[in-house]
């Protein structure tokens, strides 16, 4: 369903010059899987969900989403997915109930289907005591239910969670990974980035292990605890870091030994 192939992104950085977020990346999520992108900040895991989504151009590479290519048919691919992030705006002007109808509307939803699926919507992820509250009025919690619903509400087969618990308590928090699960159940394609390693423990059916714009590993759980003979997700996440960049770090010194040499200044 999703099918990422070699896909670079770099940014014009006016501090850092041209940096390489994405250093091409390739993998597959399919339907009825959670998908989990895990990686520290800065490893790219928002620069490739932002490029399924179609707000950014890869630099070089391909991506398809249910079919549709991210370059050459961004309108049909925004009709393929759901985006959630922590930090998906909720407008203060407008309730619950009119932020779901809009999104909906601008989806092409009739009438009809827009209100049986906001019945629905709101039925399963409880909303309807707050249906009529203000986007100004909401707790983090109830922004996060209206996100939802807002990235359901045309009932896409792909769904995107970049950070999606990040600012959320406890209980939001799991009640967001069980919708979560029940997507997956309920046949979606689920892609999930993640930092906490509990949450892409608990939930991924398949990981790729992100740093600095590479997957250092990929597989399911059971797969990677094979592979790197480690049970533990997080010491497994630590050793194929360091020693990405323990090589990295002599790569790094045996370049800067090399131009010395070539500059006269080393022995
Ligand atoms: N518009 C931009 N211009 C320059 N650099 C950028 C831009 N957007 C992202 N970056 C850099 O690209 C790298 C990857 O960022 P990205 O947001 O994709 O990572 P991430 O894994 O989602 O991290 P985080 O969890 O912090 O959001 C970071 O070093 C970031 O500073």
């Amino acid at each position: 369903m999703i099918h990422v192939r070699d896909l670079t992104k770099s940014y014009a950085d006016i501090r850092r010059g041209k940096f390489v977020a994405l250093a091409g990346i390739s993998f597959d999520a399919h339907a009825g899987q959670i998908y989990g992108l895990l990686g520290p900040n800065g490893a790219g895991k928002t620069s490739a969900l932002r490029i399924l989504s179609t707000v950014l151009r890869p630099t070089s590479g391909s991506a398809r989403v249910n079919g549709y290519d991210v370059l050459t048919q961004p309108s049909l691919v925004r009709h393929q997915i759901g985006f959630v992030s922590c930090n998906t705006a909720v407008y203060d002007r407008m309730t619950a109930f009119e932020m779901v109808e809009y999104f909906g509307k601008l989806y092409g939803l009739s009438k009809e289907q827009l209100e049986a699926r906001m019945n629905e919507l709101f039925d399963r992820l409880q909303m309807h005591e707050i249906r009529d509250v203000l986007g100004a009025k909401m707790s983090t919690g109830m922004k996060q239910k209206v996100s939802i619903a807002r990235a359901l509400v045309h009932d896409p087969p792909v769904l995107i969670f970049d950070e999606a618990t990040a600012g959320l308590d406890v209980l939001v928090a799991r009640a967001l990974l069980k919708e979560v699960a029940q997507l997956r159940d309920a046949g979606k394609c689920v892609i999930f980035s993640t930092h906490i390693m509990r949450e892409a423990e608990r939930l991924c059916d398949r990981i790729a292990i992100m740093h600095r714009g590479h997957i250092l590993a990929e597989g399911s759980l059971d797969e990677l605890r094979s592979t790197y003979a480690e049970n533990d997700l997080e010491e497994l996440f630590f050793q194929l870091i360091s020693k990405r960049e323990e090589a990295a770090e002599s790569t790094g010194k045996s370049a800067a030994t090399a131009e010395a040499r070539k500059a006269g200044n080393s022995p």
